[in-house]
């Protein structure tokens, strides 16, 4: 929860630009429905109505769930024994099913008062969420197993079946009633058609999701609902789902081995964030009590060195450095010999991300791998790619090359905060099925997150925390 509201607040571009979006592919050609059985959205009282459908009259039902689906008979109570249908006194001209209660102040009164007294009811209409207890460990520590468990997602995958819509977000509150709108609660609904359908697939792809992911996504959410009235809400829902289903096999922490020390080479094009994750990953490990150890592979900037240093120093680990324009194997072998002397349990290895003259990065880290394996032939027991959100569907021709480069086996994606092409992740995950061990959401030292496909399903989407 708290997690979902700091990932959810970073990846706010990404979310709104789906939000907008379905806003308006709904809009457009949706037309405005009584929400089914409109629960309270979201408030800070135990909900009293378990009842799945036929919302109750006017009353507001205090206990007493009404077991059966038969919403005609006013309920038992004192006051109105009159026959009086269905339809509650304010009409808002609805199809079927009778609007529930607009202003029905849920738990308290005692007594009905159809609508006379406005509730206090604080306007509420987004849930507040702000601060929040970081809770989530950084960067799964998992001990020493090669083949960690994820521990973190537990699958909830909002399931739905159209019969969980709801609290959408057009609340009729304090404002409607002001107006003397009784307003019951209302959403726009759109029967999912081809037309639907082909605007949903754009919209996707807009969002970086690429074209084949985008096509299977939206294949799989029309199936069976042809034909059906979808709510944005519900198309957020299902849109979740589907992230998550595509999302969960590669939600995957880093491995951490026995083996002493346990190399990680880190790849990826300039700029991709590998210093910063380097940083960021040496501070989680030593936080968990890892004694760990960089070493400075791109020696042909000295600028990268320098910036590796600092973020050391901030991670307090120490840094292995070179002198500019110096051999990186040569650098790497002494950094293996180091962190063998030294008992690290982890030794890091940034490389050069000059992907301009790929022949030589191929070379170059075809050397780092033959010289450390001189120590341990298993090394390198993790190859990181870091790739860059905000260059979108380049990422996955960058996955592509550097599969080429090096072992891959296992991604770091940086920059999800502040960028509307999160959709990628997405892409990346359903064409090559790579673990992703962690997301970067920010420049600072703790900006470095497990990968949880759940949370990202639903901060891409927009959906609000259930
Ligand atoms: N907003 C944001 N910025 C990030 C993130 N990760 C890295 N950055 C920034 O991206 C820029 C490049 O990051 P570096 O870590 O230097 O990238 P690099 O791959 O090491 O780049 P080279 O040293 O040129 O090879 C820096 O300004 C970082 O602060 C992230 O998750 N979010």
């Amino acid at each position: 929860m708290s997690f979902f509201g700091k990932l959810k607040s970073k990846l706010f571009k990404s979310s709104s630009k789906l939000d907008e979006g379905l806003d308006a592919i709904v809009q457009d050609g949706g037309e405005e429905t009584p929400t089914p059985e409109a629960p309270p959205p979201a408030d800070p009282s135990p909900p009293a109505e378990p009842e799945p459908v036929a919302p109750p009259p006017d009353v507001p039902a205090p206990e007493a769930p009404e077991e059966e689906p038969q919403p005609d008979l006013p309920e038992p109570d004192a006051p109105q024994e009159v026959p009086e249908p269905d339809l509650p006194e304010p009409p808002p001209a609805d199809p079927t099913p009778p609007p529930p209660e607009p202003e029905a102040p849920q738990p308290v009164d005692p007594e009905p008062a159809p609508d006379v007294v406005p509730p206090p009811e604080p306007p509420v209409e987004m849930p507040p969420q702000p601060v929040e207890t970081p809770a989530a460990p950084p960067l799964e520590v998992p001990n020493v197993t090669p083949l960690e468990t994820p521990m973190m997602t537990t699958i909830t995958a909002p399931r739905l079946d159209m019969a969980e819509p709801a609290q959408d977000v057009r609340k009729p509150g304090f404002l409607n009633r002001i107006l003397g709108r009784s307003a019951a609660p209302t959403e726009i609904r759109r029967e999912l058609d081809d037309d639907m359908l082909e605007q949903l697939e754009e919209l996707l792809i807009q969002a970086d999701m690429g074209v084949d992911t985008a096509l299977r996504v939206t294949a799989n959410i029309a199936e069976g609902r042809f034909g059906k009235k979808l709510s944005v809400r519900e198309i957020k829902e299902l849109l979740a789902g589907e992230v998550a289903r595509i999302m969960d096999p590669v939600a995957k922490p880093m491995p951490l081995y026995p083996t002493k020390p346990q190399v990680v080479l880190v790849v990826g094009v300039n700029g991709s964030g590998k210093t910063t994750t380097i940083g960021k990953l040496a501070s989680q490990f030593r936080a968990a009590g890892k004694k760990v150890v960089i070493a400075a592979g791109d020696t042909f900037r000295a600028a990268a060195v320098e910036q590796l240093q600092v973020w050391g120093d901030r991670a307090g680990v120490p840094v292995l450095t070179a002198p500019e324009g110096s051999d990186p194997a040569s650098l790497a072998f002494d950094a293996m010999t180091k962190a063998q002397a030294d008992g690290a349990d982890l030794l890091m290895i940034d490389t050069a991300g000059r992907l301009q003259n790929r022949q030589d990065l191929m070379e170059e880290l075809a050397k780092i791998v033959r010289v450390i394996r001189k120590k341990d032939p298993d090394a390198p027991h993790n190859t990181l790619l870091v790739l860059d959100a905000t260059t979108g569907q380049n990422a996955l021709s960058q996955v592509k090359t550097f599969q080429q480069l090096a072992d891959v086996s296992g991604l770091v994606m940086t920059k999800l905060d502040g960028t509307a092409k999160g959709g990628v992740l997405v892409a990346l995950a359903d064409k090559f099925g790579l673990p992703i061990h962690a997301i970067g959401v920010g420049e600072q030292i703790d900006d470095l997150q497990p990968f949880d496909p759940e949370e990202f399903a639903a901060a891409l989407t927009g959906l609000e925390a259930a």
